[in-house]
This record gives structure tokens, C-alpha cells and sequence, in this order.
């Protein structure tokens, strides 16, 4: 049985038949995969991709964000093959600004090929630069360690948002930040995400925070790696750190846990 909703109305990303070998077809590290997110127009969703290390969710992002093509299979948007990835935001676990630029001239910069007048550009910059809380950091250059690494992921947050992106890809964007910045920069990304409500594909290795932020979590196995699990994350729309105490998320967490386990031992 299949893992996804193939009956869905409308996919916004479809990922089929996927083969991926990087040594010209010795071994896949993708192997029948498939991927399918419905299109919630005006309501997005939030998807996590968990699984062990080297099983492929970094490659699944850059095909989403038409930056590789797979070795075989076919790759969607809107139900069309990807011809234009320019609503696809992305965020990296390393900062992705630029280290000689402010974070106003970073996060103006999204826009610059938009044909928007740079005053235009700028107050935009400053609204969304205000609304990841840098305000008053403006003028900084984005680099480490005129800002710190929870800043700099605030100026890629700020960044990908300034496109007004369809889909988000999230590449352990917290990965490398201390707890206290993970679980501040989590809240805030809840919070953005009921804002803006782009469909968020969000890749982590910590499933505390992938049950806290999911709609919906997939797990893939070690390669030739496909989706083997799919846990629907069903917890009230609005969560906070109350939410973490409910019995409902410990019990989730517990389940996304021994599946992640099972998947380790699966050949
Ligand atoms: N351009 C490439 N050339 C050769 N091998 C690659 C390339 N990109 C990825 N790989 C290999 O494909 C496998 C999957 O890589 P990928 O980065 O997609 O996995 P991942 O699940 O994101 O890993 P991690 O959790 O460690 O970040 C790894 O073994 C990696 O070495």
C-alpha cells in the first residue's frame, strides 16, 4: 500500500519511480522512491523527512529545488515537470548569506531580479527583517561573529521568505545551533509558518522537533533507500511548550523513535 494520498486532487511536489546512483549504477542510493505532497492552496502543510544519515534527504531537497535531476524518475511540480524553481525558498545548515554584504543588502538582495524599486525593496527587507526579530541588526554584516549562528539563521530564514516562496526547503537549518537558539528559532518558524503557510519539506535528525513542527513525518531506510513510514502528526493546530508535555507528543515521539530504530535495521 502506498504511503501517500494518490488520489489526491492535485500534488504541489511529486516525486516518482526516483533511481538515484552517483557511481554510473553500481549502487543506488534511491531506488523506487516516491514522494507526493497535496496542494493546500492558502493553507500549506509542513512535512518532515527523517532517516539515517547518507539515506538521501539532501538529494531529495535539491531535487525539489531543480538543482539535480534524478539518474531516473520523474520529478513534479504542480503535477508538470519542474521547469522553474524560482518560488522554491532554501534553507541550509550553513549559513547561506553572504559574509561581504549587511543583512538589509542580503535580504533586499532576494528581490533584486524582481524589477521592484530599490526603496520598495528595502522597506520590504526591513518589514520581514523585523518580523525574524533582527531588528536593530540591520546594518551587521552577515557573518559570523558580527552575528551569531542563531542570527545568521534568522537572516536565511529572512532571505528565503523575501520571495514569497511557495514551497521552503529546509535543510537541518538548526542542526548546528546551541538548544536554547533550536527551540527559540523552532518557535519562531511555527509562528511564520502560520503566517506566510508556504508547503515547508524540513529535513532533521532530532525528532522532538520533527513531531513539534510536522504536519506530516516521513522515514526513509538506508539506501537504496525509499519512504517505509509515514506518522500523521495529529496534534492541535497551534502547539507550544505546553505541547511537549501532552501525552499525545510523548507517545508520537516514542512512536517516530522505534520506527527510526526499526529502519536502522532493516537491509
Ligand atoms: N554529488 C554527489 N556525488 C557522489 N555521491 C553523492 C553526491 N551527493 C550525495 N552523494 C552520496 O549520496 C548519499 C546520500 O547523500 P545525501 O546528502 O542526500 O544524504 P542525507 O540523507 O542528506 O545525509 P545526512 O543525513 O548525512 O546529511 C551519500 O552516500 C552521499 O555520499
Amino acid at each position: 500500500m502506498s504511503l501517500f494520498n494518490d488520489t489526491a486532487q492535485a500534488n504541489i511536489i511529486g516525486l516518482k519511480n526516483i533511481n538515484q546512483s552517483y557511481d554510473g549504477g553500481e549502487t543506488y542510493v534511491l531506488e523506487n522512491l516516491d514522494f507526493l505532497v497535496e496542494d493546500k492552496p492558502a493553507q500549506g502543510q509542513f512535512v518532515v523527512i527523517l532517516g539515517p544519515s547518507g539515506s538521501g534527504k539532501s538529494t531529495i531537497l535539491r531535487y525539489i529545488a531543480g538543482l539535480q535531476e534524478p539518474t531516473d524518475g520523474q520529478v513534479l511540480i504542480h503535477d508538470k515537470p519542474i521547469t522553474d524553481a524560482k518560488r522554491v525558498g532554501m534553507v541550509f545548515q550553513q549559513y547561506s548569506s553572504l559574509p561581504w554584504m549587511t543583512v538589509l543588502d542580503n535580504v533586499a538582495l532576494a528581490m533584486r531580479y524582481q524589477g521592484i524599486p530599490e526603496k520598495e525593496r528595502r522597506e520590504k527587507a526591513m518589514e520581514i527583517i523585523e518580523r525574524v526579530g533582527l531588528a536593530g541588526h540591520e546594518h551587521k554584516f552577515a557573518q559570523y561573529p558580527t552575528l551569531s549562528g542563531g542570527q545568521l539563521q534568522r537572516v536565511a530564514i529572512a532571505r528565503s521568505l523575501m520571495a514569497n516562496p511557495e514551497i521552503l526547503l529546509m535543510d537541518e537549518p538548526f542542526g548546528a545551533l546551541d538548544i536554547n537558539t533550536r527551540l527559540q528559532m523552532q518557535d519562531l518558524l511555527a509562528s511564520i509558518w502560520h503566517e506566510f503557510h508556504p508547503t515547508v519539506v524540513f529535513v532533521t535528525h532530532d525528532i522532538s522537533e520533527a513531531v513539534y513542527l510536522g504536519d506530516d513525518i516521513y522515514i526513509l531506510k538506508a539506501p537504496p533507500s525509499r519512504f517505509v513510514h509515514h506518522i500523521h502528526v495529529d496534534l492541535p493546530f497551534n502547539r507550544n511548550k505546553e505541547t511537549k508535555r501532552d501525552q499525545r507528543f510523548i507517545d508520537l515521539v516514542q512512536e517516530v523513535e522505534d520506527k527510526m530504530l526499526q529502519v536502522g535495521q532493516m537491509e
